[in-house]
């Protein structure tokens, strides 16, 4: 049995509390997240699919419920702290790195963010020869751009060095948030395709939010749907490996 290493119980979070409009956005979330569990997470709009990853990241303090991540209570711990195990890939390249800094350089802070002191007192250049072999691995000509600003890059280009600087120190909890959904469908596969064999590769733990039904099936050990800002469905290994196209769309009609 794999360990658990990221827990919420019992989260719920309120909005417009004491009016009317009085809503749980997320609402009395139970979730054991297990080391190298993918998790593919499909919802329609409104489900909560980002309250869930705002609160996984920090972004957002639930009204109650506890946050836990390897036995320590984080529920209050900042998005800048949990930087050091936590990796989140967000659907606008443009909000993964920062725009007037080269790709070596961002590569570099992204080593930084993960709490690797000891790489920045290295130059630069004695990084360029790894950071090549890295974003070789990108196959979009990534490696022959290390000296380019970001800003200048194309969106695929910049969402594949999103998703290297936020696996670049192995995260132990990985976030990817529509990662490929403002990609043309040949580069979307591809980082796809890069994304899995990276997350297989290294073991990852990683929570994936997607609208493609096809995506959620194929990818990943488990699947969770979110409905209404509570977990609806939560399926795994064979059983998750059984399901079809059809038997996922006959539930999300049912709790339309
Ligand atoms: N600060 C807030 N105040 C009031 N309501 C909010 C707030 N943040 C989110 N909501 C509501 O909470 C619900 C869940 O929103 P959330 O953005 O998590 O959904 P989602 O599943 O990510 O949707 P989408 O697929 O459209 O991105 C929605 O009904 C949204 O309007």
């Amino acid at each position: 049995m794999t360990k658990t290493i990221f827990q919420l119980k019992d989260v719920v979070k309120t909005v417009n509390p004491d009016t009317p409009e009085e809503l749980n956005i997320l609402d009395h979330v139970n979730l054991d997240i297990h080391e190298g569990d993918f998790i593919t997470i499909l919802g329609s709009n409104g489900a909560g699919k980002s309250t869930l990853f705002n609160t996984i990241g920090g972004n957002l303090r639930p009204t109650s419920g506890q946050v836990i991540y390897k036995d320590k209570d984080i529920t209050n711990m900042s998005v800048v702290k949990r930087t050091s195990f936590l990796s989140r890939v967000f659907q606008d390249p443009k909000l993964g790195t920062a725009p007037r800094m080269t790709v070596a350089e961002n590569l570099l802070l992204a080593e930084k963010r993960g709490g690797h002191h000891h790489l920045i007192p290295r130059r630069l250049k004695t990084q360029m020869k790894r950071f090549t072999e890295i974003t070789a691995k990108m196959h979009n000509n990534l490696n022959h751009r290390l000296n380019t600003e970001t800003g200048s890059l194309s969106g695929g280009q910049r969402q594949a060095l999103s998703f290297l600087m936020a696996t670049i120190n192995r995260p132990g909890i990985l976030l990817l948030d529509e990662h490929t959904a403002a990609l043309d469908p040949k580069t979307s596969q591809k980082l796809m395709d890069i994304t899995d064999e990276t997350i297989k590769e290294q073991k990852l733990t990683c929570l994936m939010i997607t609208h493609h039904l096809e995506d959620a099936l194929k990818y990943g050990n488990r699947l969770l749907v979110l409905h209404q800002g509570k977990i609806s469905y939560d399926i795994s290994g064979e059983e998750k490996a059984k399901l079809t196209k059809e038997q996922l769309m006959t539930f999300f009609n049912e709790i339309q």
